[in-house]
C-alpha cells in the first residue's frame, strides 16, 4: 500500500436524492479508515453524501471473493458516520447504472455482490425516451424479529414492526409525516437491547391503496432524502399489518412516496421485492492528493487505477 500521491477518481450520484460517493477501486487498492469515510463524506469537510460506495472486483475483495463466480463486483458501502452496512437499495442501483454508464457491464441483468449476499439488478440501456431508472431484487423480507420494539420522536411514541432487508429497519405507522418531528435528533427505539449495531427508522403514512409515503432516519446517517431498504420495509410492515402478505398474494406494485421522490416496489407472488426508481450519475471529478485535506489518508496505487 502506498499512501496518495496521485488523484483518485470519484464519481457523485443519487437514487431518488439518496446521494453517494462513488469510487472506484476495481483492484482493491483503497484503504478507507473510518475517519476517511466521515471527511470525505462531510458536507462541508469533504465531498458530502449520504454514503460511499467503493466499487471493487469480486475477485480483488476479500469478502466478496466467494461470490466472484457469479458477480464481477462487490458494493463496499459505508455509512458516513464511518461505519459499514450489508445493504443499500438505493446505492446498489447507483453502482449499476455507473458500472454500465462505464462500459464495465452491458445494460441488462446481472448481478452484484453485498455483505447481504448476491443482488441482481436490471440496467437498461439509455436511449431518448429512457432516462434511467434501475431495478434490483431486493429478496425477501424477514420480518420475525425482537417484540414490543418502540420509536419515539418529536415527543411522541408508536409501536414499531421490525423488518430486516438485509440491514436492519423499525417501521412505525403514523398519522401525519410531521408527526415524527424534524428528526434533527434522533429516534428513540426500545429497547435499546435489541439493536445494538443500530437500526433505521421508517415514519408511515399509508395514502391509499399499495399508496405509501414514508420519512426515513438513516443509521449511521441521519434522515435521508429517500432509502430503497427502508421503503422495501416499508411495505412490508404495511403488508403484515393488514393482513395482505400471504405467501399466496397475487404480485402487486406499491408506490412508495419519499422526500427526494417516488421509488416502486414490486411484490412477487412469492413475497419476494423489487426496488425501481432513479439514479445517476451527476458528476466525475479527482480527489486531492488527500493530505491537503486535513485528516483523511487512503492508501492508493496509482499505476493500478483505473
Ligand atoms: N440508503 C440505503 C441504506 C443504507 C444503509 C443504512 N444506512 C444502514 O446502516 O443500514 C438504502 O437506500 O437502502
Amino acid at each position: 500500500m502506498t499512501t496518495a500521491t496521485a488523484p483518485a477518481v470519484f464519481l457523485k450520484g443519487h437514487g431518488a436524492q439518496n446521494d453517494f460517493l462513488l469510487l472506484p477501486d476495481p483492484h482493491g487498492c483503497l484503504h478507507l479508515t473510518p475517519e476517511d469515510v466521515r471527511r470525505l463524506c462531510d458536507r462541508r469537510l469533504g465531498i458530502g453524501a449520504d454514503g460511499l460506495l467503493r466499487a471493487v472486483r469480486c475477485a480483488a475483495a476479500p469478502e466478496a471473493a466467494a461470490m466472484a463466480g457469479e458477480a464481477g463486483w462487490f458494493m463496499d458501502y459505508r455509512n458516513p458516520d464511518g461505519t459499514d452496512a450489508q445493504m443499500c437499495g438505493n446505492g446498489i442501483r447507483v453502482l449499476a447504472r455507473y458500472l454500465v454508464d462505464a462500459g464495465h457491464q452491458p445494460p441488462g441483468d446481472f448481478a452484484l455482490a453485498t455483505r447481504a449476499g448476491l443482488r441482481h439488478v436490471h440496467v437498461r440501456a439509455r436511449s431518448l425516451e429512457f432516462a434511467g431508472e434501475v431495478a434490483v431484487q431486493m429478496g425477501h423480507p424477514r420480518l420475525p424479529g425482537p417484540d414490543g420494539i418502540r420509536v419515539s420522536a418529536g415527543g411522541r411514541s408508536w409501536p414499531a414492526l421490525h423488518v430486516d432487508m438485509g440491514n436492519p429497519h423499525a417501521v412505525a405507522f403514523v398519522d401525519d409525516l410531521d408527526d415524527a418531528g424534524d428528526l434533527r435528533t434522533p429516534p428513540t427505539v426500545t429497547p435499546v437491547s435489541a439493536y445494538p449495531a443500530g437500526v433505521s427508522v421508517e415514519f408511515v403514512v399509508v395514502r391509499g391503496p399499495r399508496h405509501l409515503a414514508v420519512r426515513v432516519h438513516e443509521r449511521g446517517v441521519g434522515e435521508t432524502r429517500a432509502c430503497g431498504t427502508g421503503a422495501c420495509a416499508a411495505v412490508a410492515a404495511a403488508l403484515a399489518h393488514t393482513g395482505a402478505g400471504a405467501p399466496s398474494g397475487a404480485p402487486a406494485r406499491y408506490a412508495v412516496d419519499l422526500p427526494g421522490g417516488r421509488l416502486d416496489v414490486d411484490v412477487a407472488s412469492d413475497g419476494t421485492m423489487q426496488l425501481t426508481g432513479p439514479a445517476a450519475i451527476v458528476a466525475r471529478g479527482t480527489l486531492n492528493p488527500l493530505p491537503s485535506i486535513p485528516g483523511p489518508r487512503i492508501g492508493w496505487s496509482p499505476a493500478r487505477a483505473r
